[in-house]
């Protein structure tokens, strides 16, 4: 999904430089830093404690009764753009989202929202951001049992002391967004999976929030329902451009969605990049382990697997830009009798990709 503002290029880590907060081009919209969240007794000691943050995890434990979620995290995220933060379990993924908008409190670090420093907002002003700017969808769906879907999808409204018509009115435009119109007075348990997820989806639209956040919202669904709900997100983001943090330990859901995505490991961020990034230039072994599945001709780009001009290429075959994935160049190279030249905006030529290049990458050579 490209980023509303920006090019989700240009906000990527260089490749290989791993785990380095990204600066987003435009003012970011959310920015963290030094991000730590540990739980347990006397946790604001621990990082700043070098040789308690070292210890094993079992260890620390036994010591000091404490566990890290979170340690020492940073990046941006810009405006428009589709955050993906992913890891195994345990690897502090909900934990790291619930501090943004403090449903945890972090221990320690700093958390910017639109400009203002979240950890220093009072209760009053962290109860108005959460009704107004932030909104969360979550994997059990988190609805009312005993409310219509129209009044479940409302509920947001309500407690900002929205009227009833007004209710109803931006209730029906957001069921009618997420496909669910005529299901308005079913409840939820009359709903399939898919469907009650959608009605979450349209809670979260309710709000016209400025920051959806997404706790792991569609790992309880069938492999196809699942599919569709990804298709709906992404949908969702064209036509609106909403930013939105997705937690997920799937990894193509990430590659689906993710502009750019942060894999955690143990509270730690190992890796911040895009797709392509991750594929073509994992941080290490973590990394690698988690990618080595994907087709690699489905992620990565011609810049990822031309090589330079040599004076023997015929410099006079198709061209292409260096973001075409090589899935989508492989008919243009395969049908071509010279290379493809991989030429930049302003024309210049960047490199060269033969059937020899393509071939490697289809048969999973590289
Ligand atoms: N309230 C808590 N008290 C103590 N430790 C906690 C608490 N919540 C989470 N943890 C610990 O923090 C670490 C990170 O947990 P977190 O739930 O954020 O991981 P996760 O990547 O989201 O995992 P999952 O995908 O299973 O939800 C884990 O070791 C977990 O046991």
């Amino acid at each position: 999904m490209a980023a509303v503002t920006g090019d989700s290029q240009d906000l990527a880590v260089v490749p290989g430089t791993s785990a380095e907060p990204t600066t987003a081009p435009a003012a970011p919209h959310i920015s963290v830093r030094d991000l730590w969240m540990v739980f347990g007794p006397k946790a604001a000691a621990v990082p700043a404690n070098k040789e308690l943050c070292e210890l094993p995890r079992k260890e620390l434990m036994q010591r000091t009764g404490n566990t890290i979620a979170v340690r020492d995290v940073s990046f941006d995220v810009a405006p428009g753009e589709v955050f993906v933060v992913m890891g195994l379990s345990g690897s502090g993924k909900s934990t790291l989202v619930r501090c943004l908008t403090r449903l945890i409190e972090p221990t320690s670090g700093s958390v910017v929202f639109e400009g203002e420093n979240l950890l220093e907002a009072d209760a009053k002003r962290l109860r108005e951001l959460r009704r107004h700017k932030f909104s969360m969808v979550f994997q059990n769906f988190g609805l009312l049992p005993h409310r219509r879907v129209a009044d479940n999808v409302a509920y947001g409204l309500e407690v900002r002391g929205a009227g009833r018509a007004e209710r109803r009115k931006r209730a029906d435009e957001v069921i009618e967004l997420v496909g669910l119109a005529g299901y308005e007075n079913s409840y939820p348990d009359q709903l399939s999976g898919g469907m009650q997820q959608r009605v979450g989806l349209a809670r979260a639209l309710a709000v016209e929030p400025d920051l959806m956040l997404f706790d792991e919202p569609f790992s309880a669904l069938d492999p196809l329902i699942r599919r569709d709900m990804q298709n709906e997100v992404i949908r969702l983001h064209r036509e609106l451009g909403k930013t939105m943090i997705f937690i997920t330990h799937d990894l193509s859901e990430a590659l689906k969605l993710g502009d750019r995505i942060l894999i955690m490991r143990d509270g730690r961020p190992v890796q911040i990049g895009t797709g392509d990034e991750l594929v073509g230039a994992p941080a290490d072994d973590y990394v690698r382990d988690f990618v080595s599945d994907v087709p690699k001709g489905d992620v990565l780009t011609l810049r990822w697997i031309m090589r330079p001009v040599s004076d023997a290429d015929p410099t006079d075959g198709p061209e292409l830009g260096p973001e075409v994935v090589v899935r989508d160049a492989t008919r243009v190279v395969l049908e071509s009798h010279k290379p493809v030249k991989v030429v930049d905006k302003a024309g210049k030529l960047l490199g060269i990709v033969g059937q020899e290049e393509i071939l490697a990458i289809v048969a999973g050579a590289r």
